[in-house]
């Protein structure tokens, strides 16, 4: 058997969280994204990098590896799935003020091409549709590098006030 390894490490999530809380969401997901606040470990697990956030929309991308092959020759489903949640997730977070944060509801996505196995870098861009008091919804896509449309859904999600007890 080709055995592969990997090694991954990742921060106290806690950390993040705590800093999360006392800062707007736009500026919180802006010091993630320049590594001045921890990803959350799912992230650095996936290999996901932030690549831009402004209000209402952000863009995350990966560069689907073997370590995340269905054994059919693609990536799994989950990647990009993981990766939906974490641009509509993010892209909500822009939109909140501080000791705020989001739950994903529910997830539609539909899968119109593969995310190819050392295809190169994919970007998912997440837009925040209706900001409402409690409940948000969003869209987002994920796109190949030259553009080709590979996933595209929707989201559902909770704004919950973080209470400190
Ligand atoms: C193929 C189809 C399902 C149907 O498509 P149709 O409507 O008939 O459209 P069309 O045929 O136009 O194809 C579109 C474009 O895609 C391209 N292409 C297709 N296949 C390949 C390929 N193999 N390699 C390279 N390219 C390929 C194709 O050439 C075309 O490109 P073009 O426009 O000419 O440049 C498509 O919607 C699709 O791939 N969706 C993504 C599904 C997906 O990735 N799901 C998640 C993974 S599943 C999972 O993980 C579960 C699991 C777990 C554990 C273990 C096992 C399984």
């Amino acid at each position: 058997m080709a055995e592969r390894i990997r090694t991954i490490s990742w921060a106290d999530p806690e950390l993040a969280g705590q800093a999360t809380f006392t800062m707007r969401g736009l500026e919180a997901v802006r010091a993630m994204f320049r590594g001045e606040l921890p990803k959350p470990p799912m992230g650095e697990l996936l290999g996901f990098a932030g690549e831009l956030a402004e209000e209402g929309r952000a863009v995350l991308s990966v560069v689907p590896a073997e370590y995340h092959s269905n054994n059919a020759g693609t990536a799994h489903g989950g990647l990009a799935g993981a990766l939906m949640d974490a641009a509509l997730t993010t892209a909500v977070l822009t939109v909140l003020p501080e000791n705020h944060y989001v739950n994903t509801l529910q997830l539609s996505l539909h899968y119109v091409r593969p995310l190819l196995i050392d295809g190169g870098k994919v970007l998912a861009e997440g837009t925040v549709v209706h900001r409402g008091n409690t409940i948000t919804t969003a869209s987002a896509e994920i796109r190949t590098a030259d553009a080709r449309l590979c996933v595209h859904g929707t989201g559902t999600f909770m704004i919950r006030r973080f209470r400190r007890d």
